[in-house]
């Protein structure tokens, strides 16, 4: 698997990112920097990693989501390839417009850094297909925005589509207020757009892949994305 990982100014992610993805992959990951209008040729996966893109200025990742590179991302979206965005990741796609709806304040206007669970809703798709559906996995948050929102009809589709992905849980998987430190609607972590390709997530996955981070769930998703691609060769 071949992936590109964007760099804007002021993203702190996207070595933890390569290495999880090199540490799953076998391969070097190639760092793209944000004013590049293409990608490497032969690119699999885009990832858009964590951080404080432009300082958070004007709304988290509303002046990343007008780089030069997100252009190229759009038009490799637009031809189906897969992109995964993660925290600031997740902000930067929706600001784009490659996914529905918007990051809001957390419900208690507090940067929340922490190990939280979330639910894998489905096991079918190239982002989830390393875990179970149904399986909970601890995974660490780092966000002041991470209070996913969108109107009523995007809502509905999205469950409707089985496109919420991952949700907020406690422990032992139970989806509740308590559980959703963040105030998300239903929950939400993380969802793809209506072709499946796009995925935006708030937890950090890269953060919980080796023995010595205390916790090594944040693997399947990686794995999974691997052997999408040995399926596919
Ligand atoms: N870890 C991150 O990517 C943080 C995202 C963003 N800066 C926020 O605080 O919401």
């Amino acid at each position: 698997m071949k992936s590109a990982v964007l760099v804007f100014p002021g993203i702190n992610r996207e070595r933890d990112m390569a290495r999880a993805l090199r540490l799953a992959s076998g391969n070097e990951t190639a760092m793209v920097w944000h004013a590049e209008t293409a990608l490497p040729k032969g690119t699999d996966l885009v990832v858009v990693p964590g951080g404080f893109s432009y300082g958070d200025y004007l709304r988290c990742g509303a002046i990343a989501a007008r780089a030069p590179v997100m252009d190229a991302v759009r038009d490799f979206a637009a031809k189906g390839g897969l992109v995964l965005g993660v925290c600031n990741g997740f902000q930067i796609l929706c600001e784009s417009g490659l996914l529905p709806g918007v990051l809001m304040r957390n419900a208690a206007l507090k940067f929340v850094c922490r190990d939280v669970h979330m639910k894998v809703e489905r096991s079918d798709t190239p982002f989830t297909r390393g875990y179970n559906a149904g399986q909970v996995i601890r995974v660490p948050v780092a966000h002041g925005e991470g209070n996913y929102e969108a109107d009523e009809e995007t809502l509905k589709r999205l469950e409707g589509d089985g496109r919420v992905l991952y949700r907020y849980c406690s422990a032992d998987g139970v989806v509740d207020e308590a559980s959703n430190f963040n105030g998300a609607a239903h929950s939400i972590a993380g969802i793809v757009n209506e072709r499946g390709n796009v995925l935006g997530m708030m937890p950090h996955p890269e953060n919980h892949v080796e023995e010595i981070m205390g916790c090594t769930d944040g693997r399947g998703l990686f794995a999974g994305l691997v052997q999408q691609f040995e399926k596919a060769a």
